[in-house]
């Protein structure tokens, strides 16, 4: 198996074209306004609509009001949803989409946990724990807290990069790799260079 790579926060189409060239197999939109990543459903049903066969789009809430998920599920041609705030799993799963849950990781066993709690998704994001932010902070964690044991599809992202994401994938061997702040030259802003270096270098891990 060889780890898929989702490029998060993107804002820009020239952004998505590159992300899309660079081999991205998923892209995620941003739907939590404090978030300098944030788009609007206009942009966002624009964004998507670019983006071709295999890749999926993936929409991002934080605490959402479930009318709000409905309205942008509605119009943005969404293939997933990312929920990353405090969201419980009786939440996630009232919207009829395939989900995945993110979870902050700072202590042991928080991880078998939330496999356990979100056993209806369809995949565990891991993220670092910030004491102010939901995520997109560009900080790693203690990967050696991840279990060997994954009942479930786990996703590796905080603070991955070109340069350490194929030390990330050799160590956790994630389902796949979710990448923010380690591919931009600004807030929302992607390099394509960074997206292309980014993917090549989680290829190079390899595959187990
Ligand atoms: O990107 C954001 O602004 C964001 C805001 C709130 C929650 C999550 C957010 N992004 C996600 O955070 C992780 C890690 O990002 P980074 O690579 O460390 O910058 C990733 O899943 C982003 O999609």
């Amino acid at each position: 198996m060889a780890s898929r790579v989702k490029i998060c926060g993107l804002t820009r189409p020239e952004d998505i074209d590159a992300a899309v060239a660079a081999g991205a197999d998923a892209i995620g939109l941003v739907f939590y306004d404090p978030s300098p990543r944030a788009v609007s459903i206009d942009l966002a049903r624009q964004l998507a609509a670019q983006i071709p066969a295999f890749v999926s789009v993936t929409g991002l809430f934080v605490n959402p009001q479930a009318d709000f998920v409905r309205q942008v599920s509605q119009q943005v041609a969404l293939d997933l949803l990312q929920f990353h705030g405090d969201e419980t799993a009786a939440f996630c799963e009232q919207f009829q989409r395939r989900w995945i849950k993110a979870i902050r990781v700072r202590q042991q066993g928080q991880i078998e946990q939330a496999f356990e709690k979100y056993k209806k998704s369809a995949g565990l994001l891991v993220d670092a724990w910030h004491p102010e932010q939901y995520g997109g902070t560009g900080h790693g964690f203690n990967w050696s807290l991840i279990p060997e044991q994954r009942p479930l599809p786990l996703i590796l992202a905080g603070g991955l990069q070109p340069d350490n994401v194929a030390a990330a994938v050799h160590q956790v061997r994630p389902w796949a790799v979710d990448v923010s702040g380690g591919v931009e030259i600004g807030k929302g802003i992607k390099c394509a260079k960074k997206m292309a270096d980014f993917v090549a270098a989680t290829r190079s891990a390899g595959s187990w």
